[in-house]
């Protein structure tokens, strides 16, 4: 049986397991999330032991949580490139037979555009997640991020693509989430992706979209705590 706190340990386990691919003088992508956040506690530590890196924080949340691990921060227009990205996922295409074999649905924590801006800059991007997130076809709603003028004209166009769009309410506040980029935040339901780069092109294209979360063909690798270890897909 899953617990909660075996849920905690794959994903620290991932985080950690991620952190070891950081070397001396990398630039790197910091994602959103608590799994990727035992990324950032472990590169923290290694700082504290003397290696040398910066981060590019994608949330307001990450980058809190670099700050408070030590970590010295960039922007990724200060930055040649970027070595080494790692970030969460809700949900991960696990099936070595299908068509989007690696693809993500990312955004759970609204972040999704600026994670996408990073993970897509980084040479190697590195997933990190718990067992949970593992799907062979993705099926989760897509959180799309549109600016806020626009989320009734995009829901509109949602619906002729099949979805079923439902605006993100805030949970602690009258009203909806907005993103760090101070936008708004639909989340569409598809039923099961058989077809996520395809999905994915359409959603791009609707005027009003600043982003949507589904990432097709960006991870290079997929680290998944388990209760042992660590499983690794190199796509
Ligand atoms: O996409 C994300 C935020 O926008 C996160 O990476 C995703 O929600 C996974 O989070 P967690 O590691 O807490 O399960």
């Amino acid at each position: 049986m899953k617990t909660a706190g075996g849920t905690t340990e794959a994903k620290r386990r991932a985080g950690k397991r991620a952190a070891h691919e950081v070397e001396d003088g990398f630039v790197v992508g910091l994602g959103t999330g608590s799994t990727a956040a035992y990324a950032i506690d472990a590169i923290g530590r290694a700082i504290d032991d003397g290696l040398e890196v910066q981060g590019i924080p994608t949330s307001f949340q990450s980058r809190r949580r670099a700050l408070e691990a030590g970590i010295p921060l960039t922007t990724l227009d200060a930055v040649d490139g970027v070595d080494l990205a790692i970030d969460g996922a809700d949900q991960i295409a696990d099936d070595p037979d299908s068509n989007g074999y690696g693809a993500l649905i990312k955004g759970g924590g609204a972040a999704h555009t600026r994670e996408k801006l990073v993970d897509s800059a980084a040479d190697r991007f590195v997933v990190v997640a718990d067992p949970s997130k593992l799907e062979s076809v993705l099926e989760r709603a897509i959180p799309v991020e549109v600016i806020p003028d626009a989320h009734t004209v995009v829901a509109e166009r949602l619906r002729d693509l099949g979805g079923e769009p439902t605006l993100r309410d805030a949970e602690r506040k009258d009203g909806p989430v907005v993103t760090d980029n101070g936008n708004l935040v639909v989340d569409c339901a598809f039923g099961p992706i058989e077809e996520p780069e395809t999905l994915a092109t359409r959603l791009s294209r609707l005027p009003g979209v600043v982003e949507h979360g589904l990432f097709v063909g960006l991870a290079d690798a997929t680290y998944v705590g388990t209760a042992d270890g660590v499983d690794v897909r190199e796509y």
